[in-house]
């Protein structure tokens, strides 16, 4: 256990700025998230701390090496998929995550498929996803992450390359704790439009359990520039 630290330790920063959430859009609830569970939270944010570290190291020794790593195995990957995608969504790496837009864009040559990259609209809802285009602009969005102009267009992916700060080899990953992506799979599973889930990362992110409670939904298949793992579960 670590010791207590006074609250005084810890330096008083101002708050980092981040643009701010649109006006709250009329939000359905998705799915009740039940009683809290701050056991699993505190060891959810421990692993988070540990693996963000982790995941920062990997980018700065080799992240660009292994983006081309992974962008090489498209024609595989794509070959192993059980229906083809008909629009793929990625994301713009932030924090150390690996960077899976050549992957993106070379899944769309080799499936046909149209690409797409999320988008953080309010708090505590799902997902959206709009349309890009290898070179098409792209804007700083909720947590300063980019994304495309809302000129682009909403698209619905049924293959979603998913970033991740850690996962275990039954698939079951973390996130960022905001639950985005948790809720985008309950509402589209909820509407009968499940995607396919492939969870994207620095091999250095497979750990042997990922804590996990009712809500987080386990992967198909994970990536890494190792290669691809069917998570056994
Ligand atoms: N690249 C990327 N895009 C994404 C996600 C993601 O995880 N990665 N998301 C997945 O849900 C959504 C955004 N959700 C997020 C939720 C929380 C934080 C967050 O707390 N960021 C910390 C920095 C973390 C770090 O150091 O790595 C912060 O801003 O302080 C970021 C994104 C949609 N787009
Ligand atoms: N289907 C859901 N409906 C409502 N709330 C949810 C759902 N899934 C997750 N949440 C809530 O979101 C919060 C964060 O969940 P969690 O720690 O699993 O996020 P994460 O998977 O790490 O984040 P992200 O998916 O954004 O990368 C929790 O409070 C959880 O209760």
């Amino acid at each position: 256990m670590r010791p207590a630290r006074p609250l005084a330790a810890k330096p008083l920063r101002p708050a980092p700025s981040r643009p701010a959430f649109g006006a709250p859009s009329l939000t359905i609830p998705l799915q009740d998230p039940g009683l809290p569970d701050p056991a699993l939270d505190v060891r959810k944010a421990a692993m988070r701390r540990d693996f963000r570290r982790l995941r920062r190291a990997a980018a700065a020794a080799g992240g660009a090496d292994a983006a081309a790593a992974l962008a090489a195995e498209a024609g595989a990957l794509a070959t192993r998929l059980p229906r083809p995608p008909q629009h793929i969504a990625g994301y713009v790496a932030a924090g150390g995550e690996i960077d899976v837009l050549p992957l993106l864009v070379a899944l769309g040559a080799a499936t046909g498929a149209g690409l797409c990259l999320p988008v953080v609209t309010a708090p505590d809802t799902a997902l959206d996803f709009r349309v890009w285009q290898p070179d098409a602009p792209l804007v700083a969005g909720a947590f300063g992450i980019l994304m495309p102009e809302e000129a682009a267009g909403r698209c619905l992916p049924d293959l979603l390359l998913m970033p991740l700060v850690a996962v275990d080899r039954a698939g079951r990953r973390l996130g960022q704790g905001g639950g985005f992506y948790d809720r985008t799979l309950a509402a589209a599973d909820a509407a009968g439009q499940m995607p396919l889930t492939i969870g994207v990362c620095f091999a250095v992110q497979l750990t042997d359990e990922v804590p996990a409670g009712p809500l987080d939904r386990p992967l198909d298949l994970i990536l890494t520039e190792r290669g691809l793992l069917v998570p056994v579960r």
